[in-house]
């Protein structure tokens, strides 16, 4: 289990009634396979890339010739870019926070109905200042992993309606946290999620948010 619960049902097949036309797709086809065994090393290398330029300070010549490459890196995705339903990032669940090269890397280690429980390690590449993680990126692991704590518990899509986040002490990086969401009511399509990161036994942050479950075809 990583990215997301691995006992549950991710792969959803589409009806002859649920055509892939406006709103989500009905068909969320879920797979390990796509971008083959070593995907998760691409998108650590990406990382690791982000985390290097956040802190190097490179010469005039370096910055051109790391250009040239990431020129070059571009042109090759170019060839093979797909739509959003079908790239393994963001749909890799073998892969810490399912290969989604944008959200902190996360592994998730209990999920279901009853709320989600991951380590998250904010990177580098995370830093708001003095050391310490940008507490935009402590709102989209909540963000994520409340949606995901939303989604379980209705076994459907939900989106964001508001998300507070309360920043109890400071986030540091590299370091393995415990982050749990999960939904404290449910008032029919109204999902009311709260959620924690801790340090060790220290409170982070914590989470009150509202999910809320999209009707069928709905954007
Ligand atoms: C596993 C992966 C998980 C990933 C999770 C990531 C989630 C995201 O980041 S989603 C992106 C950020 N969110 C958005 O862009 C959402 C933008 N907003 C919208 O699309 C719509 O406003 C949406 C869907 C939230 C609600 O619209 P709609 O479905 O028409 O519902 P609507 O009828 O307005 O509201 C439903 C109920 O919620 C309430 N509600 C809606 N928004 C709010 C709000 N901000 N505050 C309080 N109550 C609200 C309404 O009052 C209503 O209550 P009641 O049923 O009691 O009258």
């Amino acid at each position: 289990m990583k990215g997301a619960p691995t006992d549950q049902k991710w792969h959803v097949p589409a009806t002859e009634d649920s055509p892939h036309e406006g709103g989500f797709r009905a068909e969320i086809d879920v797979t390990v396979e796509r971008g083959g065994p070593r995907y998760g090393e691409l998108i650590e290398q990406v990382r690791t890339f982000m985390d290097k330029v956040r802190y190097a300070n490179p010469t005039p010549e370096l910055v051109d010739e790391i250009i040239s490459d990431l020129q070059e890196f571009n042109a090759k995705l170019d060839t093979v870019l797909v739509d959003e339903w079908t790239s393994p990032s963001g749909t890799r669940i073998d892969l810490p926070a399912r290969g989604n090269i944008t959200l902190p890397p996360y592994e998730v280690v209990d999920g279901g109905e009853h709320g989600v429980t991951a380590t998250v390690e904010f990177r580098p590449f995370h830093l708001g200042g003095n050391g310490v993680a940008h507490g935009g990126h402590v709102a989209t692991a909540f963000d994520d992993l409340g949606g995901m704590a939303a989604a379980l518990n209705v076994h459907g899509i939900c989106r964001t309606a508001y998300l507070t986040v309360n920043y109890r002490s400071l986030t540091p990086l590299s370091t393995p946290l415990m982050l749990r969401t999960w939904v404290e009511r449910r008032d029919d399509r109204k999902l009311f999620v709260k959620g924690t990161l801790h340090d060790g036994e220290r409170l982070c942050a914590d989470l009150d948010a509202l999910f809320i479950a999209l009707r069928r075809g709905q954007a």
